[in-house]
């Protein structure tokens, strides 16, 4: 039999007991952050699940005040013995046969809290935000726009997992307004580069993998360890200025184009409750350096999906539907490179997967891809758009289908808001 809640779960909802995915909330706009599960149409507050001393397995009993925190890091750092722990005992005091928590009203009433009432937070402290480039149909698109048809992926690419350095600061919950940013575009001909709003702003459709444990200075990771490190996956959103990008990045990578905003979603939706969905990854030729080559190759088969809503409409619209497995480069690939030279990571550390495209022009993972740098323009239920606009919603989701159930991501979105002062430069 299906494992089952004492608490009522719709079959459509992306929170079944089956999930369990962590986040961070206030249940009221003063009182303190504290960590949670969601569950159905609500959230378990765990600091009262600890506090009553119901996490009572060998690991968490002595590091009980792993919950009481306002963020995930403590618990993140423990490991996996501690996540497994952890989600047996949650399944077993939710499960529908459990009385614990089922008939004691007054610790019901406290525990658990309507997911429609609480503020969302940023789950867990980001020291360091990297940001990947590992789907081979997004390089090809990107590099035949940015650089033309010939080679349009680096050589370098299907021998390493690129990436590049994100800025953590800028890094916001589902729901901020993105601010469009200002900056410099591509000169036309000979007059002096472009400056002002982003007229290329874009979301890119990205999922991102939160570091548990990190590694020590100068000792990297096997890749055939790597699961370890990885707690669990977010929704992410890259927004990224296409003009600013194009014309800053030749030779050191992104920089402003980007690091005005990124998004992620407030749930963590954990690998264990993912490995229901695990599959293969795709074959890699050639084949990667021995230090990249993993006994197995995993990804995970998540749909994902794109709405824009634009403002004053009533309903948002699809703009694109993609999987998780389209990624070439697998997760446990993205961390043991980031620490071949040893480099450390630490419990909290974000790794963006990059922007993830399939193959199909209806699965592109951007605008810039989309509408071709904007000369396709897409219908948007009675407008159209070749880049964002602002009072745009952009809205994120990805869900895991199982047998009777989804074990799913909920939504990432951002809403674009014009610059202080308006659209108009106001510098010259
Ligand atoms: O190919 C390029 O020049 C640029 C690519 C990107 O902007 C993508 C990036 O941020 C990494 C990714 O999302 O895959
Ligand atoms: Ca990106
Ligand atoms: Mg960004």
């Amino acid at each position: 039999m299906a494992l089952k809640s004492f608490i009522e779960v719709h079959p459509d909802s992306h929170f079944p007991i089956q999930n369990l995915p962590y986040g961070v909330f206030k249940p009221e706009p003063a009182s303190p952050a504290r960590p949670g599960v969601a569950i159905g149409d609500y959230v378990l507050d765990l600091s009262v699940v600890a506090s009553a001393g119901l996490f009572d397995g060998p690991v968490l009993k002595n590091n009980s005040d792993s919950f009481l925190q306002p963020d995930l890091n403590k618990f993140l750092a423990l490991g996996r013995p501690a996540w497994k722990e952890a989600r047996s005992t949650l399944q077993k005091l939710l499960s529908a046969t459990e009385p614990a928590l089922r008939d004691n009203a007054a610790l019901r009433q406290k525990a658990l809290v309507p997911l429609s009432k609480v503020k969302m937070l940023v789950p867990i402290s980001i020291g360091d935000y990297t940001d990947f480039f590992s789907s081979m149909h997004h390089a090809k698109n990107c590099g035949t726009i940015f650089r033309g048809p010939e080679n349009p992926i680096p050589a370098n690419w299907f021998h390493l997992p690129i990436a590049y350095h994100g800025r953590a600061s800028s890094i916001v919950i589902s729901g901020t307004d993105i601010i469009r940013p200002r900056g410099q575009g591509h000169p036309a001909g000979n007059s002096p580069p472009y400056f002002g709003p982003s007229l290329k702003l874009d979301f890119e459709l990205e999922m991102a993998a939160v570091v548990g444990p990190g590694n020590e200075l100068g000792k990297p990771v096997d890749v055939n360890e790597a699961a370890d490190h990885i707690f669990g996956l977010v929704l992410m959103n890259d927004w990224s200025a296409r003009d600013i990008q194009a014309w800053e990045y030749v030779p050191l990578g992104p920089f402003l184009g980007k690091s005005f905003g990124t998004t992620v979603s407030p749930w963590i939706v954990t690998l264990d409750a993912l490995e229901p969905f695990a599959c293969d990854a795709p074959k890699q030729n050639p084949p990667p350096l021995p230090y990249l080559a993993e006994k197995i190759s995993k990804n995970y088969d998540i749909s994902l999906e794109v709405q824009i809503k634009p403002a004053g409409q009533e309903n948002s619209s699809v703009v694109t539907r993609s999987n998780f497995n389209h990624l070439y480069w697998t997760l446990t690939q993205q961390l043991a490179h980031h620490t071949i030279n040893g480099c450390n990571l630490r419990p909290g550390d974000l790794l963006g997967t990059g922007t993830i495209s399939g193959p199909e022009p209806e699965s592109y993972g951007c605008l810039l891809e989309l509408t071709w740098n904007g000369q396709k323009p897409l219908s948007l239920n009675g407008t159209t758009r070749k880049f964002l606009e602002d009072g745009d919603e952009v809205i994120f989701s990805g869900y895991s289908k199982g047998n009777g159930y989804n074990v799913g991501f909920g939504t990432c979105s951002g809403k674009i808001i014009p610059p202080p002062g308006g659209g108009r430069c106001c510098f010259w």
